[in-house]
């Protein structure tokens, strides 16, 4: 892709307390891209979704974005009141600049019209998140930011979801950058892969990085059903690569 990145990280470092969350971490995200970034619990990837939205502050680093990026977010959770009466139609109309037909549009698109005056505290988890990433889709983005998109969704309804991604992304022309745990199910909704430990462990096409027997070493095996267990085994030293041209190290793997 020879376009210009919609939006540009350089050098990223954030530390919380004694702990390094984010260590020198770059990347850019071009137009209709779709990026996942995967790793281990608490290893940096909502901290570095909420840098990169410009809602945490790095202590060092820089963020170029496109001009007026228009940012779709779907935040892992949304605490919501629950005294607040609200339906799912309210809920979404609170979103700026939605329109009665939009609201429509995408309570159909994402098959929860019959949602549409149900209380937005009567949900279940999957239901929930369908409402979310319709006010995400809301703003018209050019930036889909999906933050762990399938938590309380079951697995058949994670893979609509995934399947669903692809084609959002080719109906709004928006690049999208999302984050999971699993591996094997957004393999083939993604475009590429970022694997986080703090710092980028390794990066690329997904097919690529899954065929590297270093990254399968680090990041899963593929056990005879076919579902490739994360298993994230951080014993080594990062080297040291090329931070302002993270796309270029597909494959790369630690010594
Ligand atoms: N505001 C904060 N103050 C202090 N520490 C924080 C703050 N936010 C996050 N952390 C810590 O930073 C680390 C990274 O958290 P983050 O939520 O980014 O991880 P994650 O990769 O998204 O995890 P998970 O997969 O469990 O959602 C964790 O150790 C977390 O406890």
């Amino acid at each position: 892709m020879s376009e210009e990145p919609i939006l540009r990280a350089d050098n990223l470092s954030l530390t919380f307390g004694q702990k390094k969350v984010l260590d020198q971490i770059s990347l850019d995200i071009q137009p209709r891209q779709i990026i996942t970034l995967i790793g281990p619990n608490g290893c940096g990837k909502s901290t570095l979704t909420k840098v990169l939205l410009g809602l945490v502050r790095p202590d060092s680093g820089k963020i170029i974005r496109s001009r007026q990026l228009r940012i779709g977010y779907m935040p892992q959770n949304l605490p919501l009141d629950q005294r607040m009466p609200l339906n799912v139609d309210e809920f979404l109309r609170l979103t700026r600049r939605s329109t009665r037909a939009a609201v429509d549009h995408w309570l159909e698109r994402l098959n929860i019209t019959s949602l549409k005056d149900q209380s937005v505290h009567d949900l279940s988890g999957g239901e929930w998140q369908r409402v979310l990433l319709a006010r995400a889709l809301l703003v018209e983005p050019e930036l889909l930011v999906l933050d762990e998109p399938v938590q309380g969704v079951d697995v058949q309804g994670q893979l609509e979801l995934y399947q669903l991604i692809p084609q959002l992304r080719d109906e709004l022309g928006c690049a999208v950058l999302m984050i999971s745990h699993d591996l094997h199910l957004v393999m083939s909704a993604t475009d590429e892969v970022i694997c986080l430990n703090g710092h980028v462990c390794c990066s690329g096409h997904p097919e690529t990085v899954s065929a590297d027997p270093a990254y399968l070493e680090l990041f899963g095996r593929r056990l005879d059903d076919g579902i490739a267990y994360y298993t994230h085994h951080h014993d080594h030293e990062h080297c040291d690569h090329d931070h302002s041209s993270p796309h270029t190290n597909a494959g790369h793997h630690h010594d």
